[in-house]
Order: C-alpha cells, then structure tokens, then sequence
C-alpha cells in the first residue's frame, strides 16, 4: 500500500470547503486554511479540499496530504466531483497527493463513462493516487476493479438511486469492506464522535468528516431546528 494511503489507516481526514454562497466562503481564499489549522492542531492527518485557491493554500502552509477535488457543473452532466480532464489537470498541477472524483455509475453528458474517465486518468498520470466517490455498492465494485486507491462513501445519500439514505450508510461500508479488498474511507453525514467510532466498526481505512466540523451554517441549524420556537 503507497505510504500516504497507509498514513490515513484509522486516522481523521477533515473536509475543509465553502462554495459560493456559503458563509464562509471567500473568493480569495484564506479561510480554509484557518480551518484546516485547526483540525490538524486537534490531530487530523490529511484534509480534503475543493478548489485550487484553498489547495495551494493549505499546501503553503502544513506538510499533510490533501485530498482534492474540483466542483464544476456541466451542462449534461450529473456529476460534479472532478468531472473532467481539465480539473484533473489543474489538481495534479497544484500537488494534490489525492484527487477524489465522482465514480457513480451515471451517465455522464459526453456519453463517457466513469470506466473511461478513469483510464485516461492513468494514461496520462500513472502515478496519481485517486480516490474514489461513490453512491452504491455497484459503483464501489465497479471502482475497485478500476484500481481506485480508495473508495470513499461520499456520494452515497446525494444521487436519485439513493436519496432516501439521510444518515451514514454503515450497511454500505461494511458491504464495500468485505467485497472490495481496497481501503475505504467513510464519507458523508457522519455527524458525531459517535457516528464515527460506528463508522470505525465497520472495518473502514479512515473516514473523512466535513460539515459537522467545518460548516458552521450546517451546524447553527441542527441546534435551532430542535428550540421550542422552531418547533412551534
Ligand atoms: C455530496 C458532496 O458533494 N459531498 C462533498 C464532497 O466533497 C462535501 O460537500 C461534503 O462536505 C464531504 O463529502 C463530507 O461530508 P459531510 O460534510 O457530510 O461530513
């Protein structure tokens, strides 16, 4: 196994992003790496991040792997992960150990698929560790027999085949633990300490938290969703 991959085993991946349109987000960047400052004081081992400004930066400032990923809608397509060759490009270009992308089994608007993304992918980077970002055991099979380096759970709950899922896919983990033989990473909707020792149980390599650390909007609302006066 390549040593950052080892690095990750049953250790804490923190997901540091803000899009447009979140609070915390700054087109110039610089608040992210304050996030990431703090996950990794508290002892987290890598971070994964979305967009080239928040990459560097975080590159710039700690010696820790990053995880990232591009998200860019395209007109046609349903995934918005690392959808294509250009976010590819200009991941690799800023250093990420990592590069995430969208491995579900949709079809994508240029009629390729997620088998031929990923090829190209190889041709063109052999070396680049990939993780990658799936929504169903289907597509986790499928993307362990494309010799993904990791398979992480973060689709799961997030495309139509599996919107009715709102909570950490445990069942699903497992599933991916036993039928895969590549390391997995659970990602998405794991809320508490608790949901992660959960998560831990299942066998997974490593899990990576977002929201619930570094979302504070996403955070504020679980708290007053549950006041009286929201609940009158
Ligand atoms: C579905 C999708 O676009 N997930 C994104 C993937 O990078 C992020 O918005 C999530 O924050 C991340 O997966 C971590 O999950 P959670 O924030 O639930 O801990």
């Amino acid at each position: 196994m390549h040593p950052i991959i080892e690095s990750l085993k049953g250790n804490l991946v923190v997901s540091c992003q803000a899009l447009p349109g979140e609070p915390l987000y700054k087109e110039e960047g610089g608040v992210m790496v304050l996030m990431a400052k703090a996950a990794i004081e508290a002892g987290a081992v890598a971070i994964r991040a979305q967009g080239i400004t928040d990459i560097e930066q975080i590159k710039a400032a700690f010696d820790i792997p990053v995880i990232g990923i591009i998200k860019k809608n395209y007109e046609g397509y349903d995934s918005y992960i690392t959808a294509t060759m250009d976010e590819v490009d200009a991941l690799v270009a800023a250093g990420s150990e990592i590069i995430a992308l969208d491995a579900t089994m949709r079809v994508r608007g240029d009629g390729t698929t997620v088998n031929e993304f990923v090829q190209a992918i190889k041709a063109k980077y052999p070396d680049q560790l990939l993780m990658a970002d799936i929504d169903s055991l289907e597509a986790g099979l499928n993307a362990a027999e494309l010799g993904f380096d990791l398979i992480g759970t973060t689709m799961n709950g997030y495309t139509e085949a599996t919107a009715s899922q709102t909570e950490p896919n445990f069942a699903l983990m497992r599933d991916l633990v036993e039928q895969t033989g590549v390391p997995i990473v659970a990602e998405g909707k794991l809320h508490s300490p608790q949901d992660l020792a959960k998560a831990y149980e299942t066998g997974i390599h490593t899990a990576v938290i977002g929201g619930a650390i570094t979302r504070p909007l996403e955070i504020a609302k679980r708290f007053i969703a549950v006041t009286p006066e929201a609940n009158k």
